[in-house]
């Protein structure tokens, strides 16, 4: 069920490497570094309680990256809240990516902050028990079996192996998770990189284009287990192009374009407000440019 899932990002692939990023083997949803202290923190640690009644939420803040002449992302800001689903939506380019990878510590943001719990990704002493992140498709070792890929993620996040067997459940992997991944589809990739998310049961899910390659089916599972997630308090951001099915399983949506914020805020809100359908909502705040001819800004911010 994850898209563009993937328990392993890519190096980054477009421009000139930024010499200030981490490299690509911290990432997040595999962090096979950052989670080295798993042995050496106790439940002492307070953005690792899972008692913590699921409260971590996510907030970006005037969040800017350049490269070079391009603003990928320009002054940024949105809050992500517990307990909801919120979908991350804007059109190609838009600087979802680059957004999401600021939050998971995978891209130095030029000015502006990108918290998690309160807390920048490198400042969370146990990251996967805070944040699972699914952002592509395509880190799996193709001879590795499924759930021998959880294992060796769990061991390196310091994770009880008893979880791998619960996640396969959980996305709909039980019966698959002895095959090689080379031989899953592209759906059962998505669902292997949401497992790997998922290992640490994270308070908060960070899911780039989850619903991307999965047949209506995988969809409604998906559906079913982010909204099952956000109901016992967990936050969870996802960026989608699908907006019929984002329009099916968010309660908020953060839209952007051209690296800025165009609306955020309830979908209800959004949709009811002019009656228009997501899709026609989207169209007018992601139309270019964002100001109307008079020069005032036409598509609102913050919510
Ligand atoms: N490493 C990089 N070097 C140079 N430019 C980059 C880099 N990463 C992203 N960009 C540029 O920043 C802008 C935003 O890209 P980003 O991938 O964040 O958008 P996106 O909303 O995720 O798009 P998509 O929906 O197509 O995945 C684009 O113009 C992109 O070309």
């Amino acid at each position: 069920m994850g898209a563009k899932a993937g328990a392993t990002p890519r190096p980054h692939s477009r421009g000139e490497p930024d010499a200030r990023e981490r490299p690509t083997d911290t990432d997040a949803d595999t962090d096979t570094d950052t989670d080295t202290d798993a042995d050496t923190h106790t439940d002492a640690d307070a953005d690792t309680r899972l008692g913590d009644a699921m409260s971590a939420g996510i907030t970006v803040d005037a969040l800017t990256k350049r490269y070079g002449p391009v603003a990928a992302v320009d002054g940024l800001s949105f809050t992500v809240e517990p307990g909801l689903v919120t979908g991350f939506l804007g059109p190609n380019g838009a600087g979802k990516t680059t957004t999401l990878r600021m939050l998971l510590g995978l891209v130095t943001p030029t000015s502006g902050t990108a918290l998690i719990d309160g807390r920048p990704y490198a400042g969370l002493r146990r990251p996967r028990r805070v944040v699972g992140a699914v952002l592509e498709a395509t880190g799996f070792h193709p001879g590795r079996r499924g759930r021998d890929h959880l294992r060796v993620l769990a061991q390196a996040g310091g994770i009880a192996p008893s979880r791998v067997d619960e996640v396969l459940e959980q996305v709909g992997l039980g019966d698959a998770g002895g095959r090689r991944v080379g031989g899953y589809s592209l759906g059962m990739r998505q669902r292997l990189g949401l497992a790997s998310a998922l290992l640490g049961d994270p308070q908060v899910l960070v899911l780039d284009e989850p619903a991307n390659g999965l047949d209506p089916a995988g969809m409604a599972d998906l559906r079913d287990l982010l909204r099952g997630l956000a109901a016992e308090g967990r936050t969870v951001l996802m960026s989608s192009h699908v907006l019929s099915e984002v329009a099916q399983t968010v309660d908020r949506v953060v839209i952007v374009a051209g690296g800025t914020l165009r609306h955020a805020g309830p979908l209800a809100e959004l949709t009811a407000a002019q009656g228009e359908t997501l899709e026609a909502a989207f169209l007018r705040l992601t139309a270019t440019p964002d100001t109307d001819p008079s020069g005032a800004v036409t598509a609102p911010v913050r919510g």
